[in-house]
C-alpha cells in the first residue's frame, strides 16, 4: 500500500527517522543524542550517505544504523534514478520522516514523500541560499553582507535548493570580529535545537502546509 504524502495530523510515537548525511554526521549526532537523552521521541531506522567514506557514516556504523550509499550525483545518471538511489531505502525502513542533515545534493521528492522531507540550512531563508550556498559560505556570504543578524531555517523541501514552505527559524547575533568559522559554531548551537523542535511538532501531528505557509497547531489539539 502507498505511504500518504505530507504531515501527518495525527501524533506518530516513536516518529521513524530517515536522515541524509553528506558530511560530518554532527547533526545526525545531535539527534542520536536527543533520542538517547529522552528528549526527542524519534527512532533513525535509515541512513543514507551522498559518498561513501565520510565520517557520518562511520557515526552512524558505531549507532548500529543501517547505512545506505546513494548512487554518485557526479555520474551523468538522470535525476529520478539519481532520487530513487536515495528514496528506496528509506522506503524499505519504513521511515515515517527524511531528515536532509548537512545533505549536499539536490533531491527530486517522489510524490508519497512531498511534505514529509525537512531540510535544515544554516541560514535566515531568503538570504544566502539556493545553489552554491552550503556550510561556510553561508556565513561567510552574511559576513560579506555585513547583516547584523544570521541563523538558521528549518522548512519542507520542495524540489528546488531551500524553497520549500517555512517550518521555523532561529536566530543568532553576529558580533564583532566573527569570523565564518565563529559564526558557523554559533549557528550550530540553534541548529540542535531547531531541528528536533521540527521534527517533534511533525511527529505531533501539528503541522499543515498552507501554500508557501506552515501553520502550527497548538499543543494539545485545541
Ligand atoms: N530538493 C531539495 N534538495 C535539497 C535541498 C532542498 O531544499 N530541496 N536542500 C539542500 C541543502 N542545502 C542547504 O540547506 C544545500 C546543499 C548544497 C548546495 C549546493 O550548492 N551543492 C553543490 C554541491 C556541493 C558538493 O557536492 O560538495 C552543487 O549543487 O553544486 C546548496 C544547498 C539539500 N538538497
Ligand atoms: N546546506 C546544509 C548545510 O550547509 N549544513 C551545514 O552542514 C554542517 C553539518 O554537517 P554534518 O551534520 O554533516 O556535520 C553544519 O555546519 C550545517 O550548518
Amino acid at each position: 500500500m502507498a505511504t500518504p504524502s505530507g504531515p501527518p495530523s495525527r501524533p506518530i510515537s516513536p516518529i521513524r527517522l530517515a536522515v541524509c548525511v553528506s558530511g560530518g554526521g554532527t547533526t545526525l549526532q545531535n539527534l542520536l543524542d536527543r533520542i538517547a537523552a529522552g528528549s526527542l521521541d524519534a527512532r533513525v531506522v535509515q541512513v543514507v550517505a551522498s559518498r561513501p567514506g565520510i565520517a557520518a557514516i562511520a557515526k552512524a556504523e558505531k549507532a548500529g544504523l543501517p547505512v545506505a550509499v546513494a548512487a554518485s550525483a557526479r555520474q551523468k545518471i538522470d535525476v529520478e534514478s539519481y532520487s530513487a538511489s536515495i528514496f528506496d531505502p528509506i522506503r524499505a525502513s519504513g521511515a515515517d520522516l527524511v531528515l536532509l542533515a548537512g545533505f549536499l545534493a539536490l533531491v527530486k521528492i517522489p510524490a508519497d514523500f512531498r511534505g514529509r522531507v525537512i531540510n535544515i540550512h544554516p541560514g535566515l531563508i531568503p538570504s544566502f541560499c539556493g545553489k552554491g550556498y552550503y556550510g561556510g559560505r553561508v556565513h561567510q556570504a552574511a559576513l560579506d553582507y555585513g547583516v547584523k543578524v544570521s541563523g538558521c531555517t528549518v522548512h519542507f523541501a520542495s524540489d528546488q535548493y531551500d524553497e520549500g514552505p517555512i517550518i521555523l527559524q532561529k536566530t543568532v547575533p553576529i558580533l564583532e570580529g566573527d569570523d565564518a568559522h565563529a559564526l558557523a559554531a554559533r549557528v550550530f548551537e540553534a541548529e540542535k535545537d531547531a531541528l528536533p523542535e521540527a521534527v517533534a511538532l511533525f511527529a505531533a501531528g501539528r503541522l499543515s502546509i498552507d501554500g508557501r505557509r506552515v501553520r502550527i497547531a497548538p499543543a494539545g489539539g485545541a
